[in-house]
């Protein structure tokens, strides 16, 4: 087991945002893992669509890629001043800002935008484009440190189960949760990994399964309504997941599904970690209940891969996303440290408020 030396490269080849200088290429998520394109986005409008549609789908990459869009709408505003051009600049920065409700950082990333853009003089433009790059920079070197602390706490010979998909698909690159995972395999920590399908779109089954097999990991898929027998089976030790917000006290919200992981871990003895940047953390919203869960078209439940498998003219209810309680995570790792048995106090002292 080597705790320091890492290939980051071998594990981390994805990216599924690429800036050309004049667009923003964005790997579409909902062709894989059998077609491998990027969409070519040269508007506001069309990373919003594109963020709406889960063209490009993860809270750091969502983030990202509004920030990215809210360069391309700059290019057909004239203004001498940032102040000038982050008022023509709102309603787009908005329009990004509504694409989804429920992962902070895309509110966080357009409001570091703006704040840098509001105190720029004429090189405004030059001042976004580059802040831009480092929102996305500064993921990756966060993902990548959260990998060597969430792998620290994984005892040699463990397995994990993780769910939807927190890899280089939904962040700068190399992943939150699946950036542990990445470098506990690496270590010689991680034996096996289940990987949950994540329905209803099938983030496991079609991501984070196809972002492992690049690396050389061949997990193990499972339907999420297996994930509390194989607990009771006693096959893994960790459950390792990303988070789409951290509220003030501790509570996460994420892909839908992770709140009765949570219940199962703690009822099993199976550990609990989230992974996630501090850009996910949002110090503003005390508590879960005060989350916003992003409820889509309740036709993503009525088949797969456009074959229909329900009954014509039932109804649905598709919440995305879910809330567990802060008492249920053993464990949120951050690119600041690790936070374990996370509460408001614990969170107050990593970061302030
Ligand atoms: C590191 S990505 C965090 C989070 O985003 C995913 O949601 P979605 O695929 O709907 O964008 C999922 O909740 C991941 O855990």
């Amino acid at each position: 087991m080597n705790d320091t030396a890492f290939d980051f490269d071998r594990y981390d080849r994805i990216r599924p945002i690429r800036w050309t200088g004049d667009a923003l290429e964005l790997l579409d998520q909902r062709k894989l893992p059998f077609e491998v394109g990027y969409v070519r986005c040269d508007s506001s409008e069309a990373v919003a669509d594109a963020i709406r549609a889960l063209t490009v789908r993860g809270a750091p990459a969502i983030g990202i890629a509004a920030a990215w869009g809210l360069v391309l709408a700059a290019r057909s505003v004239d203004a001498a001043d940032g102040a000038e051009a982050a008022a023509k600049l709102q309603p787009a920065i908005d329009h990004l800002n509504a694409a989804r409700p429920t992962a902070v950082n895309l509110a966080w990333a357009l409001a570091r935008m703006r704040r840098v853009l509001v105190s720029a003089g004429s090189d405004w433009r030059d001042v976004i484009e580059a802040e831009a790059r480092a929102i996305a920079d500064e993921d990756l070197a966060a993902n990548r440190r959260m990998g060597a602390l969430g792998a620290a706490l994984i005892e040699p010979g463990s397995n994990v189960l993780t769910h939807c998909n927190t890899g280089s698909l939904a962040t700068a690159g190399f992943g939150t949760a699946l950036g542990v995972i990445r470098a506990g395999v690496a270590q010689g920590r991680i034996d096996e990994v289940f990987a949950g399908e994540t329905r209803p779109w099938l983030q496991g089954a079609r991501l984070t399964v196809w972002e492992l097999q690049q690396d050389g990991i061949a997990p193990t898929l499972i339907a999420d309504a297996a994930a509390s027998h194989l607990m009771k089976s006693g096959r893994v030790q960790w459950v390792v997941v990303g988070a789409d917000r951290i509220c003030a006290n501790g509570d996460v919200a994420n892909k839908i599904g992770t709140y009765q992981l949570a219940i199962a871990a703690r009822h099993h003895g199976v550990k609990f970690m989230v992974a996630a940047p501090s850009s996910t953390v949002d110090m503003d919203t005390p508590s879960g209940e005060l989350i916003h869960i992003e409820e889509r078209d309740p036709g993503e439940l009525f088949g797969i891969g456009g074959n229909r498998t329900a009954a014509d003219g039932v109804g649905a209810w598709n919440p995305v996303f879910d809330v567990t309680p802060h008492d249920l995570v053993d464990a949120i790792v951050t690119e600041r440290g690790v936070i374990e048995n996370p509460d408001a106090g614990a969170m107050r002292e990593a970061f302030g408020g």
